[in-house]
C-alpha cells in the first residue's frame, strides 16, 4: 500500500473520536496501514501535538474494538499524529497547514499521496475543497483523494450544486462519499450471497419471489441530534442513502466482472429502473410516522415532541415505510417494501425476501399449510442467515412445519464499517463507496416524496414508542395481499420446528 498523508478534517470531533481514530488503529495493529504514514488532526481548537495525541489515544482506549494496548504499538502509532489549528474558511491556514504536510513528507521520506478526509458539517464540504485546491494542496506530485461524510445534500438540488463544486477540486473516481452501510459485512455480502451460489441465484427473479422487505427499525430516538435531525427526518438520514444503497445491493444483476465499475454500474441500473413516484401518488405508496410516547426496553420515553430541541407541533418524520417497483423484466410485479424508524420495538437491520408459496395447492387437498419460503439475512446487530423452509414435523403427525436452516456469523472482532471503508479507500477501491451516479439517482426519487411530506400531502402517522410503526405500513403490504415478516420477538417468523 501506498505510504500516505492522512488529513483530517474535524479532527477534534465526535465522528473522529468514536469510528476514526479506533478505526486507523485497528488497521495499524492489523498491518493494513502503510508502513510509513502521517496523520495531521485539524480543527479551531488550539492544541498541541502532545495534547492532541493525548486525546486520540483516550479515544483508543474508549472506543476501539480491541481492549488490550500495547504500550509499543501504542506509542510507535499516536507519533504519527500532529495537529494544525485551522480554520475552514481561512485560506492562510491551509497555506499554513501545507507547510506542514510536506515537512512529514520529507522527515518521513513519502511521497505527496494525500487522503483528504472531511468529518465536518456538510456545509464546509465544498469550501475545504476549493481551499485545498488553491492552497497547493491539492497538486502535490502523487495522489490526492477525498473521503467525504454524509449527508450528502439535503435535496436533488443542494446535492448537484455541492457535487458540481467538489468536481472543481476532485476528479469522481478520487471522491470516496461514505454510506457506513456498505461497510457492514452482510451488506457486502448481499452480493455473493446472490452471485455465488447458483442455488440462490437462480430463484432471484420475479418468477420466484413474491416480495422483498427491507428493514432498519432503531430503538433510540432523536437523542442529542434534534437540530440535524428535525431538519432531515428518516427520509433523508436513512431512506435516501442507506436503505436505497441495500436495495441497490440486493436488486441489482449480476455483474460481469467483480471491480467497482461494474458493480457500481449494476447498481446504478438498480436505480434507473426505480418506477417514478410522482408527488400527486406519493400518499398511496409512502407511509410517514412520528414516534409518540410509550416504553422501549423497559423504559418510559418521551414522544418525539417533547424531546429536547424539537418544537411541540413538529410534523418530522421518524419513521418511513415505502413500496416501490423496479421496472426490469427480472422484478417486473415484484415489490420491494422499505420502512426504516426510530424508537421501533428491537433494533434490527434485515432483508427478507418471501418466495413464492407453489407449494400451497398440493398440501391444502390435505388440509395441511405451507409458510412461503423465506431468506432472512440479518445485517445488524447480529450477522445472519436464515432459510425457512417446510418439512414434515414427526412430533406432530408428520404434518407440515418450518424448518429453519440458520447460518449465524461469529463476527465479534472483525473489522468494523469504518476500519473496511478506510482501508478500502486506502488501497484506491471504491466498491464499497457511493458514486454520484447512485447519490444524484437517489434523490431524483425522494424529492418528490420530500415535496409531498413539506406540503403535508402525505399524513402524519403517530405510533406508540416501542411497537412496530403506525399500522398504515401494515396495510401498505396488505393491499398487495402480503405481511412484514418481523424477527422472533415480535412473533411474525413462522414458529421452526423443534427436531
Ligand atoms: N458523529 C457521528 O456519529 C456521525 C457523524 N457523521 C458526519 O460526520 C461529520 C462530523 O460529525 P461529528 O464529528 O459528529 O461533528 P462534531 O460537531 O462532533 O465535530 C465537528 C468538527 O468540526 C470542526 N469544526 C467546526 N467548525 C470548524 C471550522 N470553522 N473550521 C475548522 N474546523 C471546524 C470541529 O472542531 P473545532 O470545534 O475544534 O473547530 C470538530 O472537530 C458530519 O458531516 C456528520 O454528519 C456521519 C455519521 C455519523
Ligand atoms: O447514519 C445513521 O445511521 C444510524 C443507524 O446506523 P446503524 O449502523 O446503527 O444501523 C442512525 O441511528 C442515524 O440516525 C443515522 O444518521
Amino acid at each position: 500500500m501506498d505510504s500516505m498523508t492522512f488529513v483530517l478534517f474535524g479532527a477534534t470531533g465526535d465522528l473522529a473520536k468514536r469510528k476514526i481514530y479506533p478505526a486507523l488503529y485497528n488497521l495499524f495493529l492489523d498491518r493494513k496501514l502503510p508502513q510509513s504514514f502521517s496523520v495531521i488532526g485539524l480543527g479551531r481548537r488550539a492544541l498541541g501535538d502532545e495534547v492532541f495525541q493525548g486525546n486520540v489515544e483516550q479515544s483508543l482506549r474508549e472506543f476501539s474494538r480491541r481492549s488490550v494496548f500495547d504500550p509499543s504499538d501504542l506509542s510507535a502509532f499516536i507519533s504519527a499524529f500532529r495537529y494544525v489549528p485551522l480554520d475552514v474558511t481561512n485560506p492562510d491556514d491551509y497555506r499554513k497547514l501545507l507547510q506542514v504536510v510536506e515537512k512529514r513528507e520529507q522527515e518521513l521520506n513519502i511521497p505527496q499521496n494525500r487522503m483528504f478526509y472531511l468529518s465536518v458539517a456538510p456545509e464546509f464540504f465544498d469550501t475545504i475543497s476549493l481551499n485545498i485546491n488553491e492552497s497547493g494542496l491539492g497538486t502535490g506530485s502523487g495522489w490526492k483523494r477525498l473521503i467525504i461524510e454524509k449527508p450528502f445534500g439535503h435535496d436533488l438540488q443542494s446535492a448537484q450544486e455541492l457535487n458540481e463544486k467538489l468536481s472543481k477540486a476532485f476528479q469522481e473516481e478520487e471522491i470516496y462519499r461514505i454510506d457506513h452501510y456498505l461497510g457492514k459485512p452482510m451488506v457486502q455480502n448481499l452480493e455473493a450471497l446472490v452471485f455465488a451460489n447458483p442455488v440462490i441465484g437462480a430463484l432471484w427473479n420475479n418468477r420466484h419471489i413474491a416480495n422483498v422487505q427491507i428493514t432498519a427499525s432503531e430503538t433510540v430516538g432523536v437523542e442529542e441530534r434534534a437540530g440535524y435531525y428535525d431538519q432531515s427526518g428518516a427520509i433523508r438520514d436513512m431512506f435516501q442513502n442507506h436503505m436505497l444503497q441495500v436495495l441497490m445491493m440486493a436488486a441489482m444483476n449480476r455483474p460481469s466482472r467483480l471491480n467497482a465499475t461494474e458493480i457500481r454500474e449494476q447498481k446504478r441500473s438498480v436505480l434507473a429502473s426505480l418506477r417514478d413516484l410522482p408527488k400527486s401518488e406519493v400518499a398511496g405508496s409512502i407511509v410517514r410516522g412520528q414516534y409518540g410516547a410509550g416504553v422501549v426496553g423497559g423504559k418510559e420515553v418521551p414522544a418525539y415532541r417533547d424531546e429536547p430541541g424539537i418544537g411541540a407541533s413538529s410534523l418530522n418524520d421518524t419513521f418511513v415505510a415505502a413500496r416501490l417497483w423496479i421496472d426490469e423484466p427480472q422484478w417486473e410485479g415484484v415489490p420491494f417494501y422499505i420502512r426504516t424508524g426510530k424508537r421501533i420495538g428491537a433494533k434490527s437491520t434485515r432483508v427478507v425476501v418471501e418466495f413464492k408459496n407453489t407449494a400451497r395447492d398440493l398440501y391444502m387437498t390435505r388440509n395441511e399449510s405451507t409458510t412461503p419460503n423465506l431468506l432472512v439475512i440479518e445485517i445488524g446487530p447480529n450477522e445472519r442467515v436464515s432459510f425457512f423452509l417446510n418439512g414434515k414435523d414427526a412430533l406432530n403427525d408428520g404434518q407440515i412445519g418450518t424448518l429453519n436452516v440458520d447460518y449465524s456469523a461469529n463476527l465479534s472482532n472483525v473489522p468494523e464499517a469504518y476500519e473496511r471503508l478506510i482501508h478500502d479507500a486506502l488501497r484506491g477501491d471504491s466498491t464499497f463507496f457511493a458514486h454520484w451516479n447512485e447519490v444524484e439517482l437517489a434523490w431524483k426519487w425522494v424529492q418528490p416524496v420530500l415535496e409531498a411530506f413539506q406540503e403535508n400531502q402525505v399524513p402524519l402517522q403517530f405510533y406508540p414508542a416501542g411497537s412496530n410503526g403506525p399500522e398504515a405500513a401494515d396495510k401498505l403490504l396488505a393491499e398487495n395481499g402480503f405481511k412484514w415478516w418481523l424477527d422472533e420477538n415480535k412473533t411474525a417468523l413462522p414458529e421452526p420446528l423443534s427436531v
